[in-house]
């Protein structure tokens, strides 16, 4: 409702395991060759920086061998020449290093593509297997869940699950090969140094994981605050017509400076946290590098390594602080993961009871019966239909005439199985509704529900809608029969006028009147008017349904509504009340009967 933010749900505290991942096994073995790969350019990109922390240790222990030859030749005439060498060899291991560093960030390059492309890839695949999903679930599904909702589980967590296959992978599969690569390696040169060298490392994995955790705690908030935000500016600018007619502007304006303002504490925050995280890591990295010179020193003045270790032992803690760091984001990102793919697999395990029982895909003649039918609303509990029993015949024109919430709407649903009967049966053409292929019947029915929803397109491609390969002369024609035809002549771009957002720029008649084309263009054996006319002014509405009963010549019309002047024109009137049917037969002998209907039709001065 406008005005009540409705944040978009971004975070479900109902337990979740990394077993909900299991989900994403079925892309990953389509992938299969794809991360082999990836890691293979891992085990590259480790050799190739190992491969230079070898060659700086080479060139230091070269530069001190040379260093201590040329003091032997000092003042002799082998100055020059023990330059000559020391220069050269020092120009050949640069250009090795270069060449290191070259295809390292080659490998590194091509590990990252293979990888996130991989990622990329699954992201979209899931993100169509959802939206598959959706489009195949009942209307109840919808009611009971949110718009923000289901755009969060296919936006936002989506996005998350990418971010595990993506990034975290990249960095737990890095990590793990450089350790298996490069610890074994440090033991085989100086296990002493290792040791050393390696302990304010789990220091530092214990600190990011806290500051981290801090960190992703805060962020969610402010993550949380930013939905809250845009969905407040959403629902101002889709309500602003209300908004600006209840003069509630300055409110609004409050509000939206309140949401501001608590965001900007947050990412306030978020920033201050940020800013501790860095010198951190940097200030533990150095303290390995300390103990290393120290330890390292101790041991070349022992003879057990060369001063060209400590230096290859220094870029190795480079090396191995990164993987550090990356753990507890890699935890995170799992975790995150884990509990955004179990809410995506909540809705994945939705199944629709609605079903076809035979698949019956067959041209209908428009014969229906409701026998003894009854329905409740699951979600709120309300009896809309009390074991109702009634028949049309084929081609028969029929009003579902009664008080507001008596239960009209509810037969539409119905009938185009929108929802599914508690009891009784609906048959067409003598066929149980059950039997039909969901689709095939559906193609057959032209329904105008009480709410028109038009899109953001023009007039021709909102009645377009309806129909797969329409011509403009179907599409003058439907304008013809929803008497929409004077009201274009006013439009500046006739059929190709864009309606704006829901049909913003459009009176609720002609709306009515272009949904009403929408489902006539379908040429529907079965129509269904749904209040549709209830925007237009009597001598329309005659004149449409006058259009209507040519048009739907041998085909069956429903036409619901709370206007005599509509039901009048149909062969035949139900009469509902608090979901029964209480009167039913011809205008005249209704009207010959004296029961409720005769006491609309005189309220209704008809
Ligand atoms: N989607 C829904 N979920 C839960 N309850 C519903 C839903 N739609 C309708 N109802 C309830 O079912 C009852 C019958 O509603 P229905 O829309 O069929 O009435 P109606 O006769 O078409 O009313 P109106 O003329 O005002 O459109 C009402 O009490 C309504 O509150």
């Amino acid at each position: 409702m406008l005005g009540q933010i409705s944040a978009i749900p971004i975070k479900n505290s109902s337990p979740y395991t990394v077993s909900e991942l299991y989900h994403l096994n079925k892309y990953l073995r389509k992938y299969k060759y794809r991360f082999l790969l990836g890691i293979l350019f891992i085990v590259g990109t480790h050799i190739f920086s190992i491969i230079p922390a070898r060659l700086t240790k080479n060139t230091f222990d070269f530069l001190k061998g040379t260093l201590d030859t040329y003091q032997i030749f000092q003042g002799a005439n082998f100055y020059e020449i023990a330059f000559q060498i020391l220069f050269k060899g020092l120009l050949v291991y640069i250009a090795l290093i270069l060449l290191m560093a070259f295809l390292k960030s080659l490998c590194s390059f091509l590990m990252r593509q293979i990888i996130m492309k991989a990622a990329n890839k699954i992201e979209a695949e899931l993100k169509n297997e959802i939206y598959n999903h959706y489009q195949n679930l009942p209307l109840s599904f919808y009611t009971k869940h949110s718009t923000g909702d289901l755009m969060a589980r296919i936006v936002e967590d989506v996005n998350r699950v990418k971010l595990y296959l993506g990034p975290a992978m990249v960095f737990a599969l890095n990590g793990l090969v450089l350790f298996l690569i490069l610890i074994p390696y440090m033991i085989y040169i100086n296990p002493k140094l290792t040791l050393y060298s390696l302990f304010p490392l789990p220091v530092l994995a214990i600190s990011v994981y806290y500051i981290k955790h801090f960190l992703y705690y805060r962020s969610e908030r402010l993550q949380a605050k930013l939905a809250e935000l845009t969905t407040f500016v959403q629902e101002t600018f889709s309500g602003i017509r209300v908004l600006q007619s209840f003069a509630r502007e300055q409110n609004f304006v409050k509000n939206f400076s309140n949401i501001c303002e608590s965001y900007k504490q947050y990412a306030l925050s978020v920033t201050a946290i940020n800013a501790i995280f860095t010198p951190l890591a940097i200030g533990i990295n150095s303290l390995g590098i300390i103990l290393t010179v120290l330890i390292g020193g101790k041991e070349v003045i022992k003879g057990n390594i060369t001063v060209g270790n400590i230096a290859e032992f220094v870029m190795y803690m480079h090396l191995i602080t990164w993987p550090i760091i990356t753990i507890s984001l890699v935890a995170n990102f799992l975790q995150r993961a884990a509990a955004s793919q179990k809410r995506i697999n909540e809705f994945l395990k939705e199944e629709n009871p609605i079903v076809s029982t035979q698949n019956i895909i067959r041209p209908i003649q428009g014969k229906i019966t409701f026998e003894n039918v009854s329905f409740t609303y699951p979600d709120t509990g309300i009896r809309a239909l009390n074991n109702i029993s009634f028949e049309i015949a084929a081609g028969e024109s029929v009003a579902i005439f009664g008080t507001t919430g008596s239960g009209k709407s509810t037969i539409a649903s119905l009938l185009t199985r929108l929802y599914e009967a508690d009891s009784g049966a609906i048959s067409i053409d003598d066929t149980i509704i059950q039997a039909y292929n969901i689709a095939g019947l559906r193609e057959q029915i032209g329904y105008v529900p009480q709410d028109v929803f038009l899109f953001p397109d023009t007039i021709k491609n909102n009645i377009a809608f309806g129909k797969k390969d329409v011509n403009e002369t179907q599409i003058e024609q439907a304008i013809q029969y929803a008497g929409l035809d004077t009201s274009l002549q006013h439009f500046p771009n006739h059929i190709e006028t864009l309606v704006g957002e829901r049909g913003v720029t459009l009176s609720g008649g002609q709306k009515q009147r272009i949904a009403i084309a929408r489902a006539l263009i379908r040429e529907p054996r079965l129509l269904i008017l749904d209040n549709s006319l209830s925007a237009v002014d009597t001598k329309t509405e005659h004149s449409i349904l006058q259009n209507l009963k040519r048009v739907m010549q041998g085909r069956t019309t429903v036409i619901i509504s709370h206007r005599i002047s509509a039901a009048s024109l149909c062969n035949k009137i139900l009469v509902l009340e608090a979901g029964n049917i209480v009167e039913q037969g011809s205008h005249e002998e209704l009207l010959a009967a004296k029961g409720i209907y005769h006491k609309l039709y005189k309220q209704q001065g008809s």
